[in-house]
């Protein structure tokens, strides 16, 4: 369970509460109205339940309502924190009401799954934590409702979080199944990220499971804000100076302990940026790799699916210092238009240096045809399931299905082919997920490697070393990548290296 950051803000003193029930309590009392940092807390939750994405949603509600700081901070951890463990608490509730949860209205759950955080996810005291929920409940879902919330928390509030755990799960007879219910994941994707940490190698059939219960807990624990200074356009030293540490990891990284990133000149002009420090090493790799033939002499640079341009930024800044034309290509025409803008100040060292940078809308799978050979190095960070990052999406769990791996799978494979077509001989292709899925990441590029001759595995392994500038722990036995958050600290990224003959 993760950790809370509070209890009572503007209220009286714990003791003078607690000496009375509810009942006793005025009538104008007990219409308080909870705080702020609550309630957007629950209309987040809300525009989460209607398909928002709480990263997005729940910034822009506390900007504003004019919420900082530590109620910033509260109300991200409640959000983030009730959407992550809602399968587990989902079914603490349903034993604290006697019912089913889908017999619960979706508005009042809500309201529910923000009160069990705060009791059994947070350090929130009891009363603190039943007071502000039926306070809540009260402005939101109703005076009727609010009998009934009080009623659930009260009884969730009998039990601590273990105890919990072990009451709703202790008739779960399959291990997997028990520990996907434990740390709140569903079944498939327990079975899946198991499936990927043996195929990986990084567990062996017999030691998995402490693997899988490391891997699932670091999903439910707060990513940290990790930061990339990109080359030619900013350094470490001004990000140390807003406030960032030097990671350790990426030569490139930093993390930021607190604060909004937004708030740092560098990261608002798009020299620097929020990046995963996997993404950065996976980048840095690509272009530290030796290119050979051709395409050692004629570099020319191209991210097959940039949007909204994470690791296009990098490898752009990287390309420029080289003076490496460089393409970063779309489909969406709203998240070309997000590359543009992440580009921005790439773009004007690009113009100033005279080296090539170009945004393409367009579909990746005809650029090996439009442009056979065109390129020394080609980066496909495929679209994925993204489950390799679910502690910084923490709704993304539970919409994904494992129907959407195979919905997939011909694009990945489709765009891989297309990269290797791109590619001069000699040159270099990155195949990348932020997915550990085997079915997205080992299995793609053995289906290419079935099909032709024309494209070889390189180990990748040596060039992320190369690119941290250090050893780096559980590489496994290559040649691909794995990395992981319970290991590395990062995203689960995938990246294969592989060279065109
Ligand atoms: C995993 S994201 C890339 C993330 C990006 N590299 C970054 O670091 O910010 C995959 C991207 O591929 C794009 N995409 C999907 N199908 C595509 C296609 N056929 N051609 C080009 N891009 C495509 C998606 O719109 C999405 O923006």
């Amino acid at each position: 369970m993760s950790d809370g950051r509070r209890g009572e803000r503007q209220r009286p003193p714990a003791r003078e509460r607690s000496a009375r029930h509810r009942s006793d309590q005025r009538p104008s009392e007990r219409a308080r109205r909870t705080d702020p940092a609550r309630l957007a807390a629950y209309t987040a939750m809300r525009d989460v339940a209607d398909g928002g994405y709480a990263n997005l949603v729940l910034p822009k509600l506390l900007r504003d309502k004019k919420i900082s700081g530590r109620d910033a901070g509260f109300a991200t951890e409640l959000v983030y924190g009730a959407t992550r463990l809602s399968g587990l608490y989902d079914r603490v509730i349903a034993v604290a009401a006697g019912r089913p949860v889908e017999k619960i209205d979706a508005n009042v759950l809500d309201t529910l799954r923000l009160g069990t955080h705060q009791l059994l996810g947070m350090r929130v005291p009891s009363h603190a934590a039943v007071d502000e929920t039926v306070a809540l409940a009260r402005q939101v879902n109703g005076a009727g409702a609010a009998g009934f919330v009080n009623a659930v928390m009260r009884r969730v509030s009998e039990r601590d979080a273990d105890a919990w755990v072990e009451l709703v799960t202790e008739g779960i007879a399959d291990p997997v199944e028990r520990l996907a219910a434990r740390t709140s994941h569903p079944v498939w994707i327990a079975k899946a990220l198991r499936a990927a940490l043996i195929g990986h190698g990084t567990a062996s059939a017999d030691d998995v499971e402490a693997s899988l219960t490391a891997l699932l807990e670091s999903d439910n624990a707060p990513a940290k804000v990790s930061l990339v200074a990109r080359p030619g356009l900013t350094t470490l030293d001004e990000l140390e100076d807003a406030g960032a540490e030097r990671s350790g990891l990426s030569p490139v990284g930093a993390t930021l302990p607190e604060g909004d990133p937004g708030a740092i000149a560098a990261v608002r002009d798009g020299r620097a940026a929020v990046q995963d420090e996997g993404s950065q090493l996976l980048v840095l790799a690509l272009a530290a790799a030796d290119a050979q033939g051709q395409a050692a002499t004629d570099e020319r640079w191209l991210d097959l699916c940039a949007g909204p341009g994470g690791k296009a930024g990098l490898l752009a800044s990287l390309a420029i210092e080289r003076r490496i034309p460089f393409v970063a290509n779309e489909i969406s025409e709203h998240r070309a238009d997000l590359v543009w803008q992440t580009l921005a100040a790439a773009r004007v060292v690009a113009r100033e240096e005279d080296v090539s940078l170009k945004v393409r809308h367009g579909d990746g799978r005809d650029l090996g045809e439009v442009e056979p050979g065109g390129f020394s190095r080609v980066l496909v960070d495929a679209p994925c399931t993204g489950l390799g990052a679910l502690r910084r999406r923490p709704e993304a769990r539970w919409r994904r299905s494992a129907g959407d791996v195979a919905a997939l799978a011909g694009l990945q494979r489709e765009l891989l082919a297309s990269a290797v077509d791109a590619t001069a001989s000699g040159g270099l292709v990155g195949y990348a997920t932020c997915s550990p899925h085997l079915n997205e990441t080992r299995f793609v590029v053995a289906d290419l490697l079935k099909q032709r001759d024309d494209v070889e595995v390189v180990d990748a392994r040596p060039w992320f070393v190369d690119a941290a500038g250090h050893e780096l722990e559980g590489l496994g036995d290559g040649p691909y990548v794995q990395l992981w958050p319970h290991v590395h600290g990062t995203d689960a990224m995938f990246f294969a290296l592989l060279r065109k003959h």
